[in-house]
């Protein structure tokens, strides 16, 4: 693509969105930036279209919003019969979400596909049920999830409710990629549409339908006692949670629910905290401020799209502690499995679903209950696609859980996504179950691990931004597979490459470095953000026996990557 031609027609064609020309004109003198906005089309990594909101094809905006929903347009009409052409949109709290929303909306109305739309914000789990429970023909949902305020996002779901994967996005791909951007796409008004029953709005029925389906997610025996009473601290994240989950909870008996005020209501801007993702810890400080100053053992929190769960639990010495990904998916995975087998719930040949950057421990743990482990490349829509895959085989109900370390849980077939509301009424009911009999979550943990064996799961990300970052990340990787036989120390058993396609696995641009004791290193490129991914899982004696290790493995690849960049 001619970089500056490109520009040129962009300030002289896009006006549909007033904040549009500004921005161009601001890039004029600035090349660094003018050619980041425009050097590329915005790709589908992990979760969809996701970029920073701005002028140029290499953003989100109106225009490549547009051009998305014209080429899933473009499928849906070569695979679908015209009766058959429904889609279901929602969008989250971040800036232009309604807007994109509604482009999305008039795009697909003008290709004369008809539209089902959220009245409000809604989570991205949500979507994925409306899909389902609307017969639509796909779902299409605006948000960045996770991602800081700057960005936004276009995720794309098939009639299944589970997130297009890897074939179904290269032919939608294709589609748009053979789109002009001014001149091949087809808009309606949206007003006018609404007032055709064209576009909508989705009913309160579908709503209280999805709580319903997910209250009966409760592994627990009906007279079970536990203390609904206990004060819990929770937090939206100025995103869509805040209306599904305290229902939820409500419904589900919980009657000490305390929100924080200042995360409560959607705001894209995000304001308390550096980026809305319940992984960081500068993002849960607000909320376990509150939590201590409401004496309650237990926070909380979503991301924006509410298909995330974090939370901090209060130890002995009155300290909060933030637990990782992989150790709420190992508390739950046991709470579920230990429920089942106690109410004789626990299917005939159960499955757990998991990523391969999630903890194998989650293997030791499954094979306690005799349940089956299945690893799968990252992106909850692998866990969504083995869902399927169980119902084509009449097997659904065999689904136990599927987990992801990216704090995504799903124990449902109702929705073919994580699910962020299902986590948090779980993970709220685990928290009491456990408290009622005197056992704090912190304290089921080290009892897990005690019995299978400790384990440290870390996670750094590496920033390479812009097209610069993109061409560092290829470098890197290329020479960490000619190179790396030795790590800290530590020889390397084995080299998983799984750009050759393991395990029956689609090829994907990831490292597996084996070493010693079932310990294990990944390197990936995030598919949602400019980073190189580091999972560092290291199994040792004792914990400082594993962090030393653990700090060595880190070190070692921060100078790599710095030497090779
Ligand atoms: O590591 P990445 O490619 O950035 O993906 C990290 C996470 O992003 C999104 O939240 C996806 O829904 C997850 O399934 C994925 O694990």
């Amino acid at each position: 693509m001619n970089i500056q031609m490109e520009y040129q027609r962009w300030c002289k064609l896009a006006n549909r969105d007033p904040d549009l020309p500004p921005e161009l004109q601001a890039m004029a003198n600035d090349e660094d930036l003018l050619s980041d906005a425009f050097y590329r089309d915005l790709a589908f990594g992990t979760g969809g279209l996701r970029g920073e909101i701005g002028a140029g094809t290499n953003r989100m905006n109106v225009y490549t919003v547009a051009k998305a929903s014209q080429g899933v347009a473009n499928y849906l009409i070569k695979n679908f019969a015209p009766n058959e052409r429904r889609v279901a949109i929602s969008r989250d709290s971040r800036h232009k979400s309604d807007l994109f929303a509604q482009v999305v909306a008039e795009v697909l109305v003008a290709n004369g596909i008809k539209v089902w739309l959220y009245r409000e914000i809604m989570p991205t789990p949500c979507l994925s049920f409306a899909v389902r429970q609307l017969h639509c023909a796909a779902g299409i949902m605006i948000t960045a999830s996770h991602n800081p305020a700057q960005y936004n996002g276009y995720k794309v779901y098939g009639v299944d409710g589970c997130q297009i994967t890897t074939k179904a996005a290269a032919i939608i791909l294709k589609e748009i990629a053979a789109l002009d951007i001014f001149t091949d796409l087809h808009y309606c008004d949206f007003t006018i549409a609404v007032q055709a029953g064209k576009i909508t709005y989705i009913s309160e029925q579908v709503t209280s339908d999805f709580i319903t389906a997910v209250l009966q997610e409760s592994p627990l025996a009906p007279q079970t006692k536990i203390d609904r009473q206990l004060k819990i601290v929770y937090s939206p994240l100025n995103g869509t949670g805040l209306h599904p989950v305290t229902t939820v909870l409500k419904q589900a008996g919980f009657t000490n629910i305390f929100t924080v005020p200042e995360q409560r209501q959607p705001d894209g801007d995000f304001p308390t905290c550096p980026l809305p993702n319940p992984e960081i810890p500068a993002t849960m400080a607000l909320g376990i401020a509150y939590a201590r100053q409401e004496q309650a053992d237990f926070f909380f929190a979503n991301d924006p799209d509410c298909d995330r769960v974090g939370i901090a639990v209060k130890n002995k010495q009155g300290d909060y502690v933030l637990l990782s990904g992989n150790e709420i998916g190992l508390l739950l995975l046991d709470y579920i499995c230990s429920q089942r087998v106690l109410n004789s719930t626990m299917p005939l040949h159960p499955e757990v679903v998991k990523t391969i950057v999630t903890t194998d421990l989650a293997v030791k743990i499954a094979k306690h209950y005799g349940v089956q482990v299945v690893s799968l490349l990252t992106g909850f829509k692998f866990i969504g696609e083995e869902i399927g895959r169980l119902e084509k085989l009449g097997r659904v109900d065999d689904y136990l859980f599927g987990f992801e370390e990216s704090y995504g849980y799903l124990s449902g077939t109702y929705v073919r996504d994580k699910d962020g509301v299902n986590a948090s009424f779980l993970i709220c009911e685990m928290f009491v179950y456990y408290k009622t009999r005197g056992i704090s979550l912190l304290t089921k943990l080290a009892q897990l691990y005690k019995q299978y064996g400790y384990c440290l799961n870390t996670l750094h990300s590496f920033e390479f931004k812009g097209q610069t970052g993109r061409a560092q990340m290829t470098k890197i990787m290329a020479r960490l597979r000619q190179s790396v036989t030795v790590l800290a120390g530590q020889p390397v058993v084995k080299l998983w490459d799984y750009q050759a396609g393991i395990n029956g696995l689609p090829p994907a641009d990831v490292l597996k470095f084996q070493l010693p004791q079932d310990s294990s290193v990944v390197v990936r490129p995030s598919g949602t953000e400019p980073k190189l991914k580091l999972y560092i899982s290291i199994q040792a004696a004792d914990q400082a026996a594993a962090k030393k290790m653990e700090e060595d493995i880190k070190d070692y690849f921060t100078n790599f990557f710095q030497k090779e960049s």
